[in-house]
């Protein structure tokens, strides 16, 4: 049951380890965003996950837990998705991470629940790139190279082109889409608002809006529309 992941164009992305206040967090749920994803690359805790998944249980938009360390794993969201950092120099975030949480929960796994993605980090400055170490330093060819690794040799549902914090190459991001046939392409990093929006939406699958909720919330809600137009 993967929530016709196949067709979102849109969701935002909430960090546990962030402030969101109940009327902001309102208009993030009846947005009409396709889902709402929950993660982080740091400060993300049982206890901060917990919490802010019982408050957007309040309302009916699905909600999806993106397992960023073994400790912030909840059970009661609607899908896991579980990343593999398919360019960290520490190999503890490709396998490491993953082998450690199914020795602990595989016995009581609902596997149907779970999907995985395929993570390429590309800008180096992000909290992610320093937490992976990952090897930024790609060329096209050796992003194409990790996408259709991810999608033939790993199956992952999704491929995710993370730029967290910057605005990508919206031709490479246009590239990698059209070499996918089986996984669906997710885009994510410095979607402030329509414009950037509407753009990402022609070269992705689906568009991530994370940091913009904080930033600025009209904007945030903005890029809704805009991927529907
Ligand atoms: C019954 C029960 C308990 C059910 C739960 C089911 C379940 C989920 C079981 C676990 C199954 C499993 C295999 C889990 C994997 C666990 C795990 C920790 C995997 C590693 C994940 C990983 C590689 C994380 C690396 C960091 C990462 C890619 C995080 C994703 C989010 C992200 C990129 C956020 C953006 O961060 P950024 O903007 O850079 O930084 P800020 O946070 O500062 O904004
Ligand atoms: O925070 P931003 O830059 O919007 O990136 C969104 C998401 O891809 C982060 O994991
Ligand atoms: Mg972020």
């Amino acid at each position: 049951m993967h929530l016709r992941m196949d067709q979102w164009k849109h969701a935002f992305k909430l960090d546990p380890d962030r402030d969101l206040s109940d009327d902001a967090l309102e208009k993030i749920c009846l947005s009409g965003t396709d889902a709402v994803m929950v993660g982080g690359s740091t400060g993300v805790t049982f206890d901060n996950t917990v919490d802010l998944l019982a408050r957007i249980r309040r309302y009916e938009v699905p909600c999806v837990l993106e397992v960023s360390n073994r400790e912030a794993i909840v059970p009661g969201f609607d899908l896991f998705m579980i990343p593999i950092v398919l360019n960290a120099k520490n190999t503890d975030w490709i396998v490491g991470q993953q082998h450690g949480a199914i020795k602990e929960y595989g016995a009581i796994l609902d596997w149907k629940q779970m999907m995985t993605e395929g993570y390429i980090i590309m800008n180096g400055n992000s909290a992610v790139a320093n937490v992976t170490e990952a090897d930024v330093k790609l060329s096209l060819k050796d992003v194409e190279a990790y996408a259709r690794l991810a999608e033939h040799l790993f199956r992952c549902p999704v491929v995710y082109l993370e730029y967290s914090g910057i605005f990508g190459d919206m031709e490479w991001v246009r590239r990698i889409r059209g070499l996918l046939s089986e996984s669906r392409l997710f885009y994510g990093g410095g979607i402030d608002g329509p414009d950037k929006a509407r753009e990402a939406a022609q070269a992705a699958h689906t568009i991530v809006v994370g940091n913009a909720v904080y930033n600025d919330l009209e904007q945030a809600l903005a890029t809704v529309k805009a991927v529907r137009e």
